[in-house]
Parts: C-alpha cells; sequence; structure tokens
C-alpha cells in the first residue's frame, strides 16, 4: 500500500492569523471537589476552524466549553472571542458577545411547548428582534438543515435526529461566527450520528463558521475536525492536526482513544497461532502506524533485510482522514533480540509510530 499521497491544506493553519477563540491559563475549581475540574487550560481556535476537546468522563470538557461563552466563570485565566476579552464583560456585554456564539446541546433543550418554529425563533424573541425579522430568519434556516417540512411540527413529534437539527438552527439564529457543540450528536443512533456530522460539516463551510466541540468519541474527531485536544485531569495533555494525532499518537489516552476508531487491535489467538521464537530467538509483536512517503510492503522488506528478521504481516488496514491515507499493520518480528530492537528504532527513526503489544524469547 502506498501512502505518499498530499493532504489536503488544513482550511486555516493555527496561528497564521489571530485565533477566533483562544483561552488562556482556564482555571475552574468547584466547591468541594477533590481537584480542578480545569487546571490550566490553554488553546487556540482560528477562524473557520473545526476544533475539537476530547476526554474521558470528568476530564473537564462540560466545564471547559461552558467557560467559552461564560456560562461557566473560570476562577483564573482569560477568555478571548474574535479578539474580544469576555472574562473583563458585564451582562450586558455579555449578551450582545454571546450573539456571536451560537451553542447546540447534547440533550438538545428544546421547550415542548413551542413549535419547530417557535423553538429556532426563541433566542431572537428574547433578544427582542421583530416577529417579520425573526419569521424571515426561520424561513431561511429550515431548508438549511433540512427541516422545511416541520415548520409547525411540536418537539415530541420529532426524530432525535430532526431535534439536534432544531437545535442548531436556533444555535444559528443569530447568525453567529462561532458555534459550540456540547456533545451534539451523543445521545443519537450511529446512522444519525452521521447525518448531523455532515450537517455540520455542510454549514461550517457555508457559514464560514469557527466551530469548538467537545466529545468523547474520537470517530467524530475524525469525521469532522481540523485539530483536536486531548483533555484529562482538567488538563490538554496533547494537541495537533487530527491526522498527526492520529497517525503519531504520544499520550497513552490518546492512543487508547485512536485505537477505538481504528480498529487495530490484534484479534484475539493471533499469538497463539504464530510459530515460538527458535532458540536464541526474539519474537515480537509489534503494531505499527504507517502515514506519509511510506509504503508498508516496503518498509516490512527493508526492515527484514536490514536486520534479518523475519516479519510476519498478521493484521493489516487502511483508512484515511479527509483524502489522506493511513496504514496500520500488526507485524510478528523473530529475530536476534538485538535485531528485533534495532528495527524498532530504525522504524520509529522513519517516523512510524510503533508499539510493543506482546514480546518472547526462546
Ligand atoms: N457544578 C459542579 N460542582 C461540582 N463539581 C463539578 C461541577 N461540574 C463539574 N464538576 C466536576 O468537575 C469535573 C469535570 O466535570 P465535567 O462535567 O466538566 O467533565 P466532562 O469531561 O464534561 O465529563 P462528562 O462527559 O461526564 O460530562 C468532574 O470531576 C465533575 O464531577
Amino acid at each position: 500500500m502506498m501512502l505518499d499521497q498530499p493532504g489536503p491544506d488544513l482550511p486555516v493553519a493555527a496561528g497564521r492569523v489571530p485565533p477566533a477563540i483562544r483561552l488562556t491559563g482556564l482555571r475552574r475549581h468547584f466547591r468541594g471537589a477533590p481537584a480542578p475540574a480545569l487546571d490550566g487550560i490553554s488553546l487556540e481556535v482560528a477562524p473557520g476552524e473545526v476544533f475539537g476537546v476530547i476526554g474521558r468522563s470528568g476530564a473537564g470538557k462540560s466545564t471547559l466549553i461552558r467557560c467559552v461563552n461564560l456560562l461557566e466563570r473560570p476562577d483564573a485565566g482569560r477568555v478571548e472571542v474574535l479578539g474580544g476579552d469576555l472574562t473583563a464583560e458585564g451582562e450586558a456585554g455579555l449578551r450582545t458577545a454571546r450573539r456571536g456564539i451560537g451553542m447546540v446541546f447534547q440533550h438538545f433543550n428544546l421547550l415542548a411547548s413551542r413549535t419547530v418554529a417557535g423553538n429556532i425563533a426563541f433566542p431572537l424573541e428574547v433578544a427582542g428582534v421583530p416577529r417579520a425579522e425573526r419569521e424571515a430568519r426561520v424561513a431561511e434556516l429550515l431548508p438549511l438543515v433540512g427541516l422545511a417540512e416541520k415548520r409547525d411540527a411540536w418537539p415530541a413529534q420529532l426524530s432525535g435526529g430532526q431535534k439536534q437539527r432544531v437545535g442548531i438552527a436556533r444555535a444559528l439564529a443569530s447568525a453567529p461566527s462561532i458555534l459550540l457543540c456540547d456533545e451534539a450528536t451523543s445521545a443519537l443512533d450511529p446512522e444519525t450520528t452521521t447525518e448531523i456530522l455532515g450537517l455540520l460539516a455542510d454549514l461550517r463551510s457555508r457559514l464560514r463558521l469557527t466551530v469548538l466541540l467537545i466529545t468523547h468519541e474520537m470517530a467524530v474527531v475524525k469525521a469532522l475536525c481540523d485539530r483536536v485536544a486531548v483533555l484529562e485531569a482538567g488538563r490538554v495533555i496533547e494537541q495537533g492536526p487530527v491526522f498527526d494525532v492520529f497517525t503519531r499518537p504520544r499520550a497513552a489516552t490518546t492512543r487508547r482513544f485512536v485505537a477505538e476508531v481504528i480498529g487495530h487491535d490484534v484479534p484475539p489467538g493471533t499469538l497463539a497461532a504464530l510459530p515460538a521464537p527458535g532458540p536464541g530467538e526474539a519474537r515480537r509483536l509489534l503494531r505499527v502506524l504507517f502515514a506519509g512517503p511510506h509504503s508498508t510492503r516496503a518498509v516490512v522488506s527493508e526492515a527484514s533485510r536490514r536486520f534479518a528478521l523475519d516479519l510476519n504481516i498478521v493484521a493489516g488496514r487502511i483508512d484515511a482522514i479527509g483524502a489522506r491515507p493511513f496504514g496500520i499493520m500488526a507485524l510478528a518480528a523473530y529475530g536476534v533480540p538485538e535485531a528485533v530492537e534495532a528495527a524498532i528504532l530504525w522504524m520509529r527513526g522513519l517516523g512510524l509510530t510503533v508499539d510493543e503489544l506482546a514480546w518472547e524469547e526462546g
């Protein structure tokens, strides 16, 4: 498999333009909690970028996203949105700033007593927008989220996916340039998740939105995000372009998230089915992630020649992020222990991620 196709440019490379969102040193320690929910978070989201924050339950994701529109006030640190310091704003300034920041919720948060149109118009009503203008905006938004036929339906008559479409339209009502998504697909089945992620991807490019989303699913990050930060115990432990994080995950937590999506676990029983190492020989089961200008076959055959190893490919697949392919394979390596070690170092030197899954000496 050849993996040398060039990748598309990121829509906005971080750092080239002033960020749409800049968080600096955010801290939040809830009273009575043993540890801070946010423990010094700094990150930047470029205009037009989809930035994902992923973490396990309790990592601090909800607290983080709620700090961006100051639904939650950090104890320390700064929240800048489109150049303005929200942490320095009073209530009136915050209300104005929040009109530029839409938010989509996991459980939709629709008002059961209002129709689809009534829910979408709600934030405009609160902001005092005249009726005719509200109606015109709702008429624009309904087809944009694929609900043109559902204007007068009640939330109880909608599927989960349709409810989230209403939630998205409501978040866009005041024509924000920033969209915050708080686990927007976590309450949906896999098929509906794919639909909603597709809708968000479409809206993002049509409306030139900057999107900050939180999720516990790496599949969401893979489908939608340009960059990702991994949150653990209130800290960012790793961040970078999604392709890089998938192909060169560093932290153990990141590797586990990546493994969930690309499923490169070696099938059970693989080791038992392999020949035992000979006397003085090492047998190692390796998981190798490839990206960039390598061909798996070339790496395997060259490593085999250079280090006098017997290398068996026991599992392998190819995947892609955007249009950029990468490959994963499990290799059983047999040879003198030093040669196996040297081959691993050589592969890592080529920029491949090599994990050792099992080790045995004859
Ligand atoms: N209002 C609160 N009062 C006290 N502790 C809180 C409060 N909100 C969150 N926490 C605690 O802060 C930590 C981070 O919570 P947060 O909800 O931000 O994490 P999360 O990553 O979003 O998790 P989940 O996906 O389960 O919502 C957790 O230990 C949580 O118990």
